[in-house]
């Protein structure tokens, strides 16, 4: 099956996960592509940086967590055809970390146990990630 030429995007995106064993969801604010859906935190993997560096990053801006590298697990990926882009997004789990997260550029994040995860209009590469989720936790 052919992409139509499309470019692929590298996103790395974590299933932060609490001792409830509850997975955090941030609502992507208005302005942004996909405005109030609700996604795992992440974000696009800059040039020189690995996946892990990324999301200790993103995790950092946009919640207010510390976390390390040996703290982060692969779990699964997505592989999605949007529009102008195929994203290609690694999901990784995260139990060890430091912070209380809150959203630090004003989104919405919510603690979401693993079976409510469909009550949460995510963006459609999401989908197929929430069974692996469901299985784990
Ligand atoms: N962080 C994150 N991104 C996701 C998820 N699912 C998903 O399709 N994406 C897509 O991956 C890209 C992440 O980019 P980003 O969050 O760093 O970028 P952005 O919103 O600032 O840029 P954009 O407004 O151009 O999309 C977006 O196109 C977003 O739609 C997810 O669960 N988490």
């Amino acid at each position: 099956m052919s992409n139509g030429n499309k470019p692929i995007l590298l996103v790395a995106a974590c299933a932060l996960v609490d001792a409830d064993n509850r997975i955090l969801l941030a609502q992507r604010p208005e302005g942004k592509s996909l405005a109030g859906l609700w996604e795992f935190p992440g974000g696009k993997v800059e040039p020189g940086e690995t996946p892990e560096e990324t999301l200790i990053r993103e995790l950092e801006e946009e919640l207010g967590i510390a976390t390390k590298v040996p703290c982060l697990a692969p779990l699964t990926f997505a592989s999605h055809t949007y529009e102008t882009f195929h994203l290609l997004m690694p999901l990784y789990i995260c139990r060890r970390y430091e912070g209380i997260a809150h959203g630090r550029e004003g989104q919405a994040v919510k603690w979401v146990r693993a079976n409510a995860l469909r009550d949460y209009p995510m963006p459609p590469a999401d989908g197929p990630l929430i069974p692996f989720l469901q299985d784990l936790l």
